[in-house]
């Protein structure tokens, strides 16, 4: 009698983590049809904890990233959302973790990480994804040493391969999908150093004729489309923002906000845009960049990251100009033209000053005055 309680007992407490958990908002969207739910497998929590070891990958805003190996021998990453307090919270944490089954489910692309399944019948719900090896881009981008340097090279295709993903999720058949928080730690690396787009707690699928989203302003400092930070309309180009300190982020090898404790808080963004308005951009990139990169291409690419920073998003090209554009520079070596956005004069203009200047690129610190976000 007091085993079947027990068994009982356990079932019933099961069953409430699944509805506490959304299971009953993802049988929801299973029965609309949205995305692609069946692919996703409901592991139970006994799978779980053979699988979960107490090896931490990470941790983020929304809980804690474990290693893990599933019954048939393959490695996973096993996200487990954070306990929080209030009703409220904990519906929304919830929501955010439903939300991401669901945009995931839609997508299968080389770029973007793979949602293997979840579990809803743990006390906090657990989203199970292929293990990706090697780190996130912001630490690459970091921790470079000689045995693995960042070359050149290997920056452009991860640029490039971060625009197929967001081109690939902007132009989604049957909803566009905004990722909303584009950083280069929400980049993680495989075994060959190709990038898969992660972490889609707070994306968002909006309908075709739909142009914008008004939502509570998300994202992260530094990397968030000031237009939206103003008018909390978030559009696709503000993901083209996001790209666009990426892509500084990726040749300057900078933060994207320094606050070092003598100096006042520095945007990468104004200082990169100062830079190119100075034709000093040479000054602020990574030695490894000056030493590996073509000119003709690193000024190419500085451009196209300048128009997807133009504080007005109805001026920066889309993701699909991105990355034709970017792959364009890849096999032309650089000689892109008006057709594309960059007029030859602005190319010459900035290896003038480069060639009447060059002591400067070596240069590792560089002082500037304080520089504030832009917000106009
Ligand atoms: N699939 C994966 N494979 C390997 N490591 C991963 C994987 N997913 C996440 N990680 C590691 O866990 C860390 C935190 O993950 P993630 O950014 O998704 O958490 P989060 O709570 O959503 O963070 P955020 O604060 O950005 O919302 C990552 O920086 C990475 O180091």
């Amino acid at each position: 009698m007091y085993k079947v309680l027990k068994r009982k007992q356990k079932i019933m407490l099961k069953q409430k983590y699944f509805k506490r958990n959304g299971g009953l908002l993802l049988q929801q969207h299973l029965f609309s049809n949205e995305g692609n739910v069946e692919k996703i497998k409901l592991f139970t929590s006994k799978e779980m904890e053979k699988a979960t070891n107490n090896r931490i990958l990470g941790q983020g805003g929304q809980g804690t990233v474990y290693k893990g190996m599933l019954i048939d021998g393959s490695i996973v990453a096993i996200k487990k959302s954070k306990m929080v307090e209030g009703k409220k919270c904990a519906e929304k944490k919830v929501e955010q973790f439903i939300n991401e089954v669901i945009i995931l489910s839609q997508i299968n692309h080389r770029n973007v990480v793979k949602l293997l399944g979840c579990c809803l019948e743990a006390e906090v719900p657990l989203l199970v994804y292929e293990f990706i090896p090697n780190g996130t881009l912001y630490d690459l981008i970091r921790n470079q040493n000689e045995e693995l340097p960042l070359t050149w090279e290997m920056r452009l295709r991860i640029a490039i391969e971060i625009a197929n993903a967001l081109f690939y999720l902007h132009s989604a058949a049957s909803a566009p999908i905004y990722h909303r928080d584009i950083k280069s730690s929400n980049i993680l690396l495989d075994d060959k150093y190709r990038a898969k787009v992660s972490d889609f707690g707070t994306s968002r699928s909006v309908a075709l004729e739909q142009t914008h989203l008004t939502t509570r302003v998300q994202g992260t400092f530094g990397y968030m489309d000031p237009e939206y930070f103003r008018s909390s309309q978030f559009t696709e180009k503000s993901d083209v923002y996001s790209f666009g300190v990426v892509l500084i982020e990726l040749f300057t090898g900078q933060k994207p906000i320094s606050a070092e404790q003598s100096e006042p808080v520095r945007s990468l963004v104004s200082y990169f845009l100062d830079s190119m308005q100075e034709n000093s951009l040479f000054n602020i990139l990574d030695p490894m960049v000056v030493k590996d990169g073509p000119e003709q291409e690193i000024i190419v690419v500085a451009l196209l990251a300048k128009r997807c920073l133009n504080l007005n998003g109805k001026k920066r090209p889309t993701m699909k100009q991105v990355a034709m554009e970017l792959e364009l520079i890849k096999a032309s070596g650089g000689n892109v033209m008006e057709d594309h956005g960059v007029e030859e004069s602005e190319i010459d203009d900035i290896i003038h000053s480069w060639e009447n200047n060059p002591s400067c690129s070596m240069s590792t610190t560089v002082t500037t005055n304080s520089v504030t976000f832009p917000l106009n």
